[in-house]
């Protein structure tokens, strides 16, 4: 290389600190709101204008000479900052934008008041890509493979698979106090995210959202069959859309009908409400205005249903997949929160979601099902495979009993029931029945997440799974590692060091590149309790799982630009807010057990405030806990409504505190709310 050819670089890197000296009495004197600006990026608090950061700015470039390197970068620098100031395209809208291809219900496109609403199929989720994460496509594959054993079909047979690593050896009860109240929502979680289609197994009938689904439904024909459209924006009583939830423990579907009390509580709260002025008794109204306002109604009343449903999966529920309930912090990662880096840009939220088959596999948490459900399971799937036993069921045969229980399955959602429950006159289950069935899943322990830890009696669905993820030519477990930047394992015992299981797994996959990705997900060695750690599953699914965590509730518009009181209404958005001394350690799910079972919760219960814990177990690390206020909580089983009035009845001033609280639980937006001041917590 030559003189001048080296000199040139060098000559250039000068130039800049040279045509910045000029300026540096005035970078210096300005150095406070220089700071500032710094500190109040990295803070979140933002920074103050009053310090007039953007007009020494601009006199800066405006005096810098002119064509020098520092102005070029200063100016590069000021426009990059402007133009992200804004997303680029902008997620949010006023109402739908024209042009969008989109079933869009004709009484919302009447309405003059512009509020924005989540489409059945979850369709414009994204108003870019419409389609984006709506019910009916193809699932997506984040990771791809490039392992020719399965290519080779020499797999081993899904059920030999299952007989050797995943089948149940025996109950362990779960290390971190998760009862299967926990994994009843759980259950509802994976309803509203995955359907895959029985005649097309690359497609998904959910839409990709938490939307609550398996209340609503994932059509337009499924939404209409749960809603009264009465011009009060309810559904009928006690219903949900989704028959598939008909399949799973008793405890889940009193749950989801909780969620249908929840949203008819809502929608008669912003009716009676009335925060526009326009809502009006539908029997005045003409049938085209009553539908208009029911639209209306029911569509807000569905996004603060969803929202809150979806606050519980980030304080209630991830608050115990990382332990945080447990160890009494009321702290939770603030996951859909605005943000931006330290170059200014906003870091994407609102842009939408697609279910991968991956995680489909990840969410398959069939080895911490209760003992008490896997004794209902057995009995329930005895009936529906007509005693043919778990060995000898084929894929066929569980096709087949779908198709008669949905044959024998009511069409009208009013009539369906589960568990033998009777409805009432009012089309309503017995608050007892529904009480007790989820008191029962609060007491009652989940299983370990463990190799050769899934119920026998699921044998035929594992069988399933391990076909769809063979056809869905998913990566293999070591893959699925390294696009994750985790250590991909040298050999089997370092994947699961029980001996039992790695030399078992070895002898039916020789190499432990060859793991396949469900197999090597479900029969992991699992992560211990630990701070941080609260669900426990292998280790794989404990990393992977915040991946999906986040690009659900973040890549969700209505969870984060749209989650407005514009739109959710001022009662609506105060709804949905966490009360971080309440007593229930950040969560949220408390308040709709109080005020969906009326008097079955009483105000300081464990059962209450965490229901995902099992009572007896969190008594125990909340003793342990340095300002554990073990004491204010009440741990036993709630007694009832009954109960309740008798004990008021023993003095008057009892029965005057008792008459707040009820009005509390039953009226207000909490049931929850001040009543944990008065107790001291
Ligand atoms: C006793 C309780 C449970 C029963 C009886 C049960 C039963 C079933 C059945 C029958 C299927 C096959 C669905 C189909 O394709 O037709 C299935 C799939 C599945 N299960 Fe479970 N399950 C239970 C609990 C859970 C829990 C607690 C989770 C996780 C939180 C879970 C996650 C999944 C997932 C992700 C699928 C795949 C769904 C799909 O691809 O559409 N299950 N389960
Ligand atoms: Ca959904």
């Amino acid at each position: 290389m030559s003189q001048t050819q080296q000199g040139t670089p060098m000559l250039e890197l000068l130039k800049l600190p040279l045509s910045v000296l000029p300026a540096l009495p005035r970078i210096v004197r300005d150095l406070p709101a220089y700071l500032n600006f710094l500190s109040g990026t990295v803070n979140g608090t933002g920074y103050d204008d009053r310090k007039y950061l953007l007009e020494k700015v601009l006199v800066l470039i405006s005096q810098a000479e002119e064509d020098s390197t520092f102005s070029h970068i200063l100016e590069m620098l000021f426009i990059r900052i402007l133009y992200r100031d804004l997303p680029h395209p902008a997620i949010g809208y006023l109402g739908i934008p024209k042009g969008v291809p989109l079933p869009v219900p004709t009484e919302v496109l009447n309405n003059p008041i512009p509020y924005t609403f989540r489409a059945a199929d979850g369709s414009n989720n994204n108003v870019h890509m419409p389609t984006l994460g709506m019910a009916g496509l193809p699932y997506v594959r984040n990771v791809t493979t490039s392992n020719t054993f399965l290519h080779h079909g020499t797999y081993p047979s899904a059920e030999t698979v299952f007989d050797e690593l995943l089948k149940r050896d025996g109950f362990v009860e779960h290390p971190g106090g998760l009862s299967s109240f926990f994994f009843s929502f759980a259950n509802i979680v994976i309803h509203d995210l995955w359907n895959t289609n029985h005649s097309d197994w690359m497609k998904n009938d959910a839409s990709s959202y938490i939307d609550l689904s398996p209340l609503y439904g994932s059509t337009e024909a499924d939404v209409n069959s749960v809603r009264r459209h009465d011009g009060t924006g309810r559904l009928w009583e006690d219903v949900f859309a989704d028959r598939r939830l008909l399949f799973m423990t008793p405890s889940t579907c009193a749950l989801l009908v909780l969620f249908c009390r929840n949203h008819n509580y809502v929608a008669t709260r912003i009716y009676t409400e009335n925060e526009n002025g326009t809502y009006a008794d539908p029997a005045t109204l003409d049938e085209e205005k009553r539908a208009v306002q029911d639209a209306e109604l029911f569509h807000r009343a569905r996004l603060v249903n969803s929202i809150f449903f979806a606050q519980i999966v980030l304080g209630d529920y991830v608050g115990s997949i990382i332990g945080l309930t447990r160890d009494g912090l009321s702290w939770r990662l603030d996951l859909p929160k605005s943000i931006r880096d330290l170059s200014h840009a906003w870091t994407g939220r609102g842009e939408g979601n697609v279910i991968s088959v991956e995680f489909n596999l990840m969410y398959r948490w069939h080895p911490a099902i209760s003992m008490e459900d896997t004794t209902w399971m057995e009995h329930f799937f005895n009936g529906l495979f007509h005693g043919k036993p778990s060995q000898e069921l084929t894929i066929e045969d569980y096709k087949q009993a779908v198709r008669e229980l949905t044959l024998a399955t009511p069409r009208d959602v009013r009539e369906r029931t589960f568990h033998h429950l009777k409805r009432g006159p009012d089309g309503r289950f017995a608050d007892e029945d529904l009480a007790q069935l989820l008191f029962d899943a609060t007491e009652s322990p989940a299983a370990a997440f463990k190799a050769r830890g899934t119920p026998e009696a699921l044998r035929i669905i594992e069988v399933m799974g391990i076909t769809q993820a063979r056809k869905w030519r998913v990566c293999t477990l070591n893959e699925f590692r390294a696009y994750f930047g985790l250590r991909k394992y040298n050999d089997f015992d370092e994947w699961n060091p029980d001996p039992k299981i790695h030399t078992t797994a070895k002898r039916l996959y020789g190499h432990i590149d060859n793991l396949e990705l469900y197999v090597g997900l479900q029969a992991e060695e699992a992560k211990p309790a630990m701070p941080g750690a609260g669900l426990c599953p292998g280790y794989t699914i404990s990393r992977a799982i915040l991946a999906d965590a986040v690009a659900l509730t973040r890549g969700d518009r209505f969870l984060t630009v749209d989650f407005t009181p514009a739109n959710l209404t001022s009662w609506g958005y105060q709804d949905c807010q966490y009360e971080k001394d309440d007593g229930s350690m950040g969560g949220i799910i408390g308040r709709m057990l109080g005020r969906t079972l009326p008097g079955y919760y009483p105000a300081d219960s464990a059962y209450k405030h965490f229901p995902f814990m099992v009572p007896k177990t969190m008594k125990g690390y909340m003793r342990k806990q340095p300002n554990g206020n073990v004491d204010k909580y009440s741990w036993e089983r709630p007694k009832g409504p009954l109960h309740e009035m008798k004990k008021a009845a023993m003095s008057l001033s009892a029965v005057k505190a008792k008459a707040s609280a009820q009005v509390k639980m039953n009226g207000n937006e909490n049931g929850t709310s001040g009543q944990y001041g008065k107790l001291g917590l």
